[in-house]
């Protein structure tokens, strides 16, 4: 079943300084399949941001729709959980309490929300950790917090805005093959928007791979990879790299592209800024 509907998806701007429109999605339509992984990738700019924002509610549409387990969305709900990169923890409450907010916001009774937030806790490497609070945890663990706290509400989708990218090389790679494990226990749906091809490829079922400003889609690229995956067996295995090969090769275009002028004419040339 289909969870994720993106039909048409335009954005226009008006820059507050200036006054000028900026067309940052042109024209975007893709789905994701319930129980799919799938990220977005694209030149800086392009606006991965903004179709995820979107798909929370916290932007609207300038045209088209999106909907979600059939309807359309028309602003924030607790059926779309977001893991934001800058952790959005309450810092006030525990480790335990930040988990099982959303489940008192939905009535759970007391004892049943802590036995999830335990079970969320534990599938992220937490357990132990209920009663320290968010300032107590390095900025892997909050992440991980992050994680567990949308899980435990069992969204229909599962939205991450680059979650790792503040995080160190050998601590992401770890949170890579985490969330991967979480992915393959649970399947819940997620969205992922991200700049990093290798993380990617690893973690989706297909990578939808966007053009630059006004943005459109370029191509939607399946990942054939076994499950489980592991970064040991992934980087050994030929369609790791024929894929991360594939999608470096789509983006080069475009930064040739932007390069020459014949692509954006507002760009800042920093199509190239994908990792
Ligand atoms: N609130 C806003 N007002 C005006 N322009 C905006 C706003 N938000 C985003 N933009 C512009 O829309 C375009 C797309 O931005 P967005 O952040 O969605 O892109 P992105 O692909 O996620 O970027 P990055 O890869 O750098 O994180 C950019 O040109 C940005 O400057």
């Amino acid at each position: 079943m289909t969870a994720l509907v993106i039909e048409h998806l335009e954005k226009v701007y008006t820059d507050s300084y200036s006054g000028d429109e900026v067309v940052a999605i042109g024209d975007v339509s893709f789905t994701v399949e319930r129980g799919e992984f799938v990220s977005v990738l694209g030149p800086s700019g392009c606006g991965k941001t903004t179709v995820l924002n979107t798909v929370a509610g916290f932007a609207d549409p300038t045209s088209g729709t999106v909907s979600v387990d059939g309807r359309e969305v028309s602003g924030p709900g607790p059926d779309r959980g977001v893991v934001f990169q800058g952790h959005a923890l309450f810092p006030w409450k525990t480790v335990l309490g930040n988990v099982v907010f959303g489940l008192r916001m939905k009535g759970v009774k007391r004892r049943e929300r802590e036995e999830r937030g335990r079970e969320f806790l534990e599938l992220v490497g937490l357990a132990g950790f209920e009663n320290r609070y968010p300032h107590e945890l390095s900025g892997g663990m909050r992440q991980r917090l992050g994680v567990a706290r949308v899980l435990a509400n069992e969204p229909a989708v599962m939205l991450m805005d680059e979650p790792f990218a503040s995080i160190d090389a050998q601590t992401r790679r770890r949170l890579q093959e985490d969330l991967t494990r979480i992915f393959e226990e649970r399947r819940p749906t997620v969205f992922f928007v991200t700049h990093d091809i290798d993380e990617a490829v690893f973690l989706s079922d297909r990578v939808v791979v966007l053009s630059p400003r006004p943005s459109t889609v370029q191509e939607i690229v399946t990942v054939d990879l076994p499950r489980p995956r592991t970064w040991k067996a992934a980087v050994d295995h030929p369609g790791f790299r024929e894929t991360v090969a594939r999608i470096n090769g789509l983006l080069a275009v475009d930064a040739v592209r932007d390069r020459d002028g014949a692509g954006d004419q507002e760009s800042d040339g920093s199509a190239a800024d994908v990792r």
